[in-house]
């Protein structure tokens, strides 16, 4: 009897210890991964932190259409020589206030005189001109008296003429035959020749003539992008060839295309080097001759630069002997005590001065005016 109580007690423990060996395999099984799956060790989860520095942002995307070309409205001409005056009185007051405080001295003994020629020396008025000046100063105010009240007008009368009324300072810049104006600008490098172009296409839009620019100056690289950025600004075209290209062909080709197009001006832009006359000579002469198999050259312009001097006049002489010369374009005569040279030059070439450069600024450029230029020197 004790052997089956023996017996039985210890199929119930087997019994129990069965059962709960399943149980506790039970529980096991749902912890496990997958049959057949492979055990990693897989990096934590990114907070929301580490999420932003880590992963980058979606790349935007950008739908924006190309901005048109905002346009420059160029300043009218009415303004210009008003607005520039005091900048012009600022550059050659010193001869204007000098003369003016010689001439009204209480005696104009010989001493005065030749004060007074000095000055006028100095500022580039040229020998002859200064010496017709003078005398006539002399006979006016010796003859009219009561000097003290009118010195100023009197010397204001003398300058005007001096500078000179009587020529016609229009620049031609519309053709005939429903062709365009063809205006072709030459001068040394550095003169300012490429700026000219491109203030007067500003001018010339601003009084809403159609325009297209030539960039012939192949000879240096940066003076065709200069000129396309000037023609970029105010919505111009600008026909440019190769650097170092034959410049009678760009310029061919942007009267072609100005004529094609029906502008009412082809705006030609030159190299200038005076290293060889004769090299120049046959560039000059070539680009006018190519030019005018379409359409004639209303215009030549001579660009000066007013701080060179006698220098100036030697490079204006050269030029004027290799092309018809019709106008001179005078510029920084913002950094020139020696305006007289507006005076020397029309003398020694025989052509106006029709436009002058008073400022680096875009629209700091105007037409000639000789009441204006003298008293602006009046102050
Ligand atoms: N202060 C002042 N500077 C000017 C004036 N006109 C032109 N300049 C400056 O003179 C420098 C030369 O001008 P450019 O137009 O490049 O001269 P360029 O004759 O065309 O020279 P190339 O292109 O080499 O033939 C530039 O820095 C201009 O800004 C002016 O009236 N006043």
């Amino acid at each position: 009897m004790g052997d089956w109580i023996y017996l039985i007690v210890s199929i119930a423990v087997v019994g129990v210890l069965t059962l709960a060996g399943l149980l506790v395999s039970g529980r096991r099984k749902g912890q496990l991964p997958p049959s057949g799956g492979t055990d990693v060790i897989a990096p934590p989860p990114p907070t929301e932190g580490e999420a932003a520095v880590e992963a980058p942002p979606e790349p935007a995307v950008v739908t924006e259409e190309p901005a048109a070309p905002v346009l420059e409205k160029p300043e009218g001409t009415a303004s210009r020589l008003v607005r520039l005056r005091q900048r012009l009185a600022r550059s050659q007051g010193g001869l204007g206030q000098g003369l003016l405080s010689l001439l009204s001295r209480d005696r104009l003994d010989e001493d005065t005189w030749e004060e007074i020629e000095d000055l006028l020396l100095t500022a580039d008025i040229g020998v002859a001109p200064t010496q017709a000046l003078v005398e006539k100063l002399r006979t006016r105010l010796r003859v009219e008296g009561d000097r003290s009240s009118d010195v100023r007008s009197v010397l204001r009368e003398e300058l005007i003429e001096l500078v000179g009324t009587d020529m016609d300072r229009r620049v031609q810049v519309t053709g005939t035959d429903g062709k365009p104006g063809v205006v072709l600008v030459v001068g040394v490098n550095g003169a300012g020749k490429t700026t000219t172009v491109g203030k007067i296409a500003r001018i010339l839009v601003a009084e809403d003539l159609t325009v297209t620019l030539g960039a012939a100056d192949t000879f240096r690289a940066a003076a065709v992008d200069q000129l396309a950025t000037w023609g970029e600004r105010v919505g111009v075209e600008v026909v440019r060839g190769p650097e170092g290209g034959d410049p009678a062909s760009v310029a061919f080709d942007a009267v072609k295309r100005g004529t094609d197009d029906g502008v009412d001006t082809v705006l030609v832009d030159t190299a200038g080097r005076l290293q060889n006359k004769a090299g120049l000579m046959d560039e000059l002469g070539k680009v006018k001759r190519v030019i005018e198999k379409q359409a004639p050259v209303t215009e030549v312009l001579l660009v000066l630069d007013a701080t060179t001097g006698q220098n100036g006049l030697i490079q204006a002489r050269v030029f004027s002997e290799i092309v018809d010369v019709t106008g001179i374009v005078l510029t920084k005569l913002d950094g020139s005590a020696k305006g007289g040279i507006v005076v020397q030059v029309q003398r020694e070439l025989g052509v106006p001065v029709k436009l002058v450069g008073l400022g680096e600024g875009a629209d700091d450029m105007a037409p000639f005016d000789a009441a204006a230029f003298v008293d602006a020197l009046l102050g």
